[in-house]
């Protein structure tokens, strides 16, 4: 699903309302009448609205929605924020059509907010939306952080007022922190990213029919991966296949204490439907890999405590990853420079491999194209120097594809994959009960499993981070997201792969 940049989203409002034909006011009934519909799932009639209106199309929507609220019988006080000499006509002509019983309360200066909102009711922020072009001062700005202040939880329209949809918001900017955000049509770039995201809370998709021939047509290098996306990638299995169709994948790693990290990515590689595995591990790793992981084959390494070389022919694997619980050691920084010499079968990198690239000039150099690069922020800083703020880190993740021709899944709560051809994916599955140990190792034996299979690049970036998270979000349900641990992860990846392919 592309996601749309704030002037497209205007673009997609006027295209609707030149070809559908739609009128402007009606379109913002529909989007009112979809916040309505949402929040009367929600809340029963018994819940007051407290409803902040801004001078532009967002006010608009605010004012639209009280008089529905207020048609279905609920309670409802307007407050009005319209300093601005730029009151959009829809926002004026939803002002005449609101009922004189709703009660208005005209907002100039900080005296005329309320002392508090009452208990058990609710906030809806509709003070300023995707218009927003600098950010909020004076009485809008003391809205924001009276509204911040209420124990009532605060629910934003379209998006947390103050907040840039698609540029980074200035640091100290007065933005509304909201418990829930209703979002028109597609969600906002500002959710996906880490400084912004949280602004946001729980957000949700309200559809309002914008016209599909301008979504087909507006190309936008930003998607969201959604179920019905992924359960098309999904490859089901053949009655005559056997283990060698489903491909023989190689994981390198493991280091003194760090063999964990290589058994769980073993199992993740074996649970994504890989046909064969074996695993190179360092002496020490022998009985821990034979025990741990009997479906694996077991090479290992002279040295006891760490790798100094990798197999010389790899031409029997179809995938071959390299890194969780590798160390850093200079052998097999040196391995690793022979191996990225060679022609390897496409490579999956994470942990201490990214951290040797990172420092090893020749090894970036020779980064064999089409490997996937699975770094977490801390170690894409390493691979391409510190952002200026998340939509720098964007621009670096593009670059930084486009020179080595490599995917990067950069992980974090809404993971972003970026390709060699500019695009990115942000994941929509996943919790911060992932945020424990091991969850990397994971997704690096899932990735290496599917592209082992023949998956491309591409299609095992978007499968793998998808089902990691989607089978989090199963063992949260049953487990708990502070109990949550890596191991979980490929335990639940069997009911993952079963509910993606609903
Ligand atoms: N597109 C869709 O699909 C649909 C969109 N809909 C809704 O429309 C919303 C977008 O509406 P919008 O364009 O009128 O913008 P909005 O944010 O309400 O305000 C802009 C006004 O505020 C002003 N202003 C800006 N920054 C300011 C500041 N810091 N301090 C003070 N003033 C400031 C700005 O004036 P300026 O000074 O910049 O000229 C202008 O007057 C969208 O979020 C959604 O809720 C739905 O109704 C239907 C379908
Ligand atoms: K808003």
């Amino acid at each position: 699903m592309k996601i749309l940049s704030a002037s497209q989203t205007r673009s997609a409002d006027a295209y609707t309302i030149a070809h559908e034909p739609i009128t402007s006011l009606d379109l913002m009934e529909r989007a009112a009448g979809a916040l309505v519909h949402w929040l009367k799932q929600k809340y029963t009639a018994q819940i007051p609205f407290h409803i902040f209106c801004g001078p532009g199309n967002n006010g608009g929507d605010g004012l639209a929605a009280a008089r529905l609220l207020h048609q279905d019988g609920y309670d409802v006080w307007v407050y009005l924020l319209e300093a601005s000499q730029n009151k959009s006509s829809d926002f004026t002509q939803n002002l005449e059509r609101l009922p004189q019983a709703i009660p208005v309360v005209r907002v100039q200066t900080e005296e005329d907010l309320p002392a508090a909102l009452p208990k058990g009711s609710i906030a809806l922020d509709s003070l300023f939306g995707s218009g927003l072009s600098r950010p909020l001062e004076g009485i809008y700005a003391q809205a924001v952080a009276f509204l911040n202040r209420q124990p009532a939880p605060v629910i934003s329209i379209d998006i947390p007022s103050g907040l840039f949809a698609d540029a980074p918001t200035p640091a100290q900017s007065a933005v509304v922190q909201a418990a829930v955000t209703l979002t028109f049509e597609r969600p906002k770039m500002a959710f996906l990213l880490p400084a912004s995201g949280a602004y946001a809370g729980e957000w949700h998709v309200l559809p309002i029919g914008l016209h599909p021939t301008f979504l087909e047509q507006t190309d936008s290098p930003y998607h969201l991966l959604v179920p019905q996306h992924i359960k098309s990638l999904l490859r089901p299995r053949q009655k005559f296949s056997h283990k060698g169709t489903f491909g023989h994948a190689l994981l390198v790693g493991g280091s003194y204490g760090k063999m964990g990290a290589i058994t769980m990515s073993g199992h993740a590689a074996l649970r994504a439907g890989l046909g064969l595995l074996t695993v190179q591990v360092p002496h020490i790793g022998y009985t821990i890999l034979q025990t741990a992981l009997p479906e694996a084959m077991v090479l290992t390494d002279d040295h006891a405590h760490h790798l100094t070389r990798f197999p010389e022919d790899l031409t029997k694997y179809q995938c071959v990853g390299i890194g969780p619980g590798l160390g850093q050691a200079e052998a097999s920084q040196l391995a690793l420079e022979r191996l990225f010499q060679q022609v390897t079968p496409p490579l999956v990198l994470d942990a201490d491999a990214l951290n040797l690239v990172a420092t090893d000039r020749l090894l970036r150099q020779h980064l064999p194209p089409h490997s996937i690069l699975t770094p977490h922020p801390k170690e894409f800083e390493r691979l391409t120097g510190p952002a200026t703020d998340d939509f720098h880190r964007l621009q670096l993740l593009k670059e930084f594809c486009a020179q080595y021709q490599c995917y990067v899944v950069l992980k974090g709560a809404h993971t972003c994959i970026g390709t060699p051809a500019g695009e990115f994916y942000f994941n929509t599955t996943g919790n911060p009960g992932m945020a424990t140990g091991g969850t990397g190792d994971v997704l690096t034996g899932i990735l290496t499993g599917l592209r082992a299979q023949g998956y491309s690049a591409l299609e095992a970036c978007q499968l793998g981070v998808y089902l990691h998270g989607l089978a989090g979000n199963l063992a949260a349900q049953a487990e708990g997201q502070i109990s949550l641990i890596a191991s979980d992860l490929y335990k639940y990846l069997g009911a993952a792969f079963r509910k993606a392919s609903e």
